[in-house]
Order: structure tokens, then C-alpha cells, then sequence
């Protein structure tokens, strides 16, 4: 089974090209004494892989769920679209932005084809009467959910489990299953916490490849993940949070050539970052010129 990510359609929600999707400004939130996150700023543009890493603690997740109306920002202010936030998390994902979860929170009892259901719910008109009374309306919406939830789990590689138990499904095919229910509140901006937390490489590649095909069709997307490699091959802007403070913003590039960010964070280089190759070169140079010096004759006497 492979994931159907050739799609070329345009999402619901797609956002209009150079639009800025998410406005964030000075975003504090405190517990008690606690400050988790202090005057963050962060934007994302339409087209773009934003991504927001930074050590265990810094205030990834509790930026987050600012953005998502799970908290209310103790100070500072965010914008979708031009306009602030509305304050309860419903309303949040009516306006346009999903989320998955660090912790999958699927209904683990509910077919895979239900929960995608379930994440349409906010885009159906029919009420708790016209469930109940069941009649033509319904029947056409209950339809139409259906035809969308089917093209998502196309979309992600899911079509062939619709009618499993979403508890049966391993755990990367459950990560899949959570963007796809995400998908299915027609999001302009997509949030993903850690999405390959636990994966194996085939299925973080493969979950790359979702990403793109997700911004290809138009919806932004904002991602915290502790894997570098799938940060800085994915992202176009990365920002770096340490305590709670935005430590730097920019390309892969920058951020990871960042003294203050090696010190912080990545602690040493990581494999198959930019330059990695030339610095191998030089390494095997060395390392060969060094076994010629050793080799050389004489040396053992000039100790
Ligand atoms: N609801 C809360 N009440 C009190 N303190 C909290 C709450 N949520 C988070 N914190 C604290 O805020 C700080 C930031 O936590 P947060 O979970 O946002 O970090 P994180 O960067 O997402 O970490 P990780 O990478 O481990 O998921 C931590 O010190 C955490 O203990």
C-alpha cells in the first residue's frame, strides 16, 4: 500500500497565494510562575512548512495549543487570516485551523472511515433534528462526508483499512489516520505535533512526502518535530524555541550553521546536513595523510 500523493486537487480551505496565514505576536503564556512561552513571534505564509523545533520543555506544544484556542495567551495576540483568534478550540478549527496531536487522540473504538467522519463534523450543516429525523437533507450531507473522508483516505493510503477498528491500525498508519481527520475540517493551516514520533525511517520518508503533497494543495502547514533530518529537508522557515524564547528564525541553512542552536539543541552536527559531504572529504583526507605520516620512515625514531 502507498500513499496516493500525486493528488493535484486544491483543498476547501486553501489560502490564496502570498496571503499570511497565521500572525502570532508576542505570544507569552504563563502557568502560575511558570513562564512556558515568552513573546513569541511567528508567522507562516501561504505555501509554506514552517517548522518549531527546540529541547524537551521549551514551549512547542504550549505555543501550539495558543494557536489552536486550547489556551488563551496570557499576553500577546494571534491572527488566521487577518483575524484574531476566536477563544475556544471548536471555533478555532471552524476558522480554518487543524491539528494532530504528540499524543494520538483517535476514538479508538470507531472505524478508521468514522473518525475521518468525525474531523468533518464542523463542515456539516445538518443538525441534531435532521440527524435524528434522518430525511433527504441528511441522507445527501451523510453522503457527501463519505465521498470527502473516502478522497482523504486515499490521500494518505488509508482507503484499503476504512473499515478497521482505528485501535487495530500499527501505530504509524494511526499518525496517518489523525492528518487525515485533520484534513477533514477543510483547514487553510495545518498543525502537526511530533507527526513521526516513533516512526521508522521508510514511514518518516513517506510522511515527508504527505507534508509536501498537503502544502501542494494549498494549506500551510506548522510543524514540531524532534527529527532534524525531516525538519530541515521539509521546511522552508524553521524557528528554534529554548525556554520558552524564540532563539533564532531562518532557513535550514541558518539555523543549522547556528552556534547558539548547536550549543542548545542540536548538540552535534547531525547526519546528512548541508557540507556533510565536504566535510567527509576532508576527514578521509586527513585521516589518509595521517596514515602516510605514520607510515613514513624514520618516524618511529623521531620519538
Ligand atoms: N498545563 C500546564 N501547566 C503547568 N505547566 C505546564 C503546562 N503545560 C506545560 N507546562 C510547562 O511548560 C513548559 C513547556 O512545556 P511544553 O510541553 O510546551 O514543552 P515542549 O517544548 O513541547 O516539550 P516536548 O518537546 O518535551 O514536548 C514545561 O516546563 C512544562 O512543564
Amino acid at each position: 500500500m502507498t500513499t496516493d500523493t500525486t493528488t493535484k486537487d486544491t483543498a476547501p480551505g486553501a489560502t490564496t497565494p502570498g496571503q499570511t496565514v497565521l500572525d502570532a505576536r508576542g505570544v507569552t503564556m504563563r502557568f502560575g510562575g511558570l513562564t512556558a512561552v515568552r513573546n513569541v513571534d511567528l508567522t507562516v505564509n501561504s505555501g509554506e512548512i514552517v517548522g518549531l523545533i527546540g529541547p524537551n520543555g521549551a514551549g512547542k506544544t504550549t505555543f501550539f495549543n495558543c494557536l489552536t484556542g486550547l489556551y488563551v495567551p496570557t499576553e500577546g495576540e494571534v491572527r488566521y487570516k487577518g483575524n484574531v483568534l476566536p477563544p475556544k478550540s471548536f471555533k478555532v478549527t471552524a476558522a480554518g485551523i487543524a491539528r494532530t496531536f504528540q499524543n494520538i487522540r483517535l476514538f479508538a473504538n470507531m472505524t478508521v472511515l468514522e473518525n475521518v467522519l468525525v474531523g468533518r463534523h464542523t463542515r456539516t450543516k445538518e443538525g441534531f433534528w435532521s440527524a435524528i429525523l434522518r430525511g433527504p437533507g441528511f441522507h445527501r450531507a451523510e453522503a457527501a462526508s463519505r465521498k470527502r473522508a473516502t478522497e482523504l483516505l486515499e490521500f494518505v493510503g488509508l482507503a484499503d483499512k476504512a473499515e478497521h477498528l482505528a485501535r487495530n491500525l500499527p501505530y504509524g498508519e494511526q499518525r496517518k489516520l489523525e492528518i487525515a481527520r485533520a484534513l477533514a475540517s477543510e483547514p487553510g493551516l495545518l498543525l502537526l505535533d511530533e507527526p513521526t514520533a516513533g516512526m521508522n525511517p521508510q514511514e518518516t520518508r513517506a510522511t515527508e512526502e504527505l507534508v509536501f503533497a498537503i502544502r501542494d494543495m494549498g494549506i500551510a502547514v506548522l510543524v514540531i518535530e524532534h527529527d532534524m533530518r525531516f525538519i530541515f529537508n521539509l521546511c522552508d522557515r524553521v524557528a528554534v524555541l529554548v525556554q520558552g524564547e524564540k532563539l533564532i528564525e531562518g532557513d535550514s541553512a541558518t539555523v543549522q550553521g547556528d552556534e547558539r542552536v548547536i550549543a542548545a539543541y542540536l548538540g552535534e552536527p547531525f547526519e546528512g546536513a548541508p557540507g556533510d559531504e565536504e566535510a567527509a572529504e576532508v576527514e578521509t583526507a586527513e585521516a589518509n595523510a595521517e596514515t602516510t605520516t605514520d607510515a613514513a620512515p624514520g618516524k618511529e625514531n623521531d620519538r
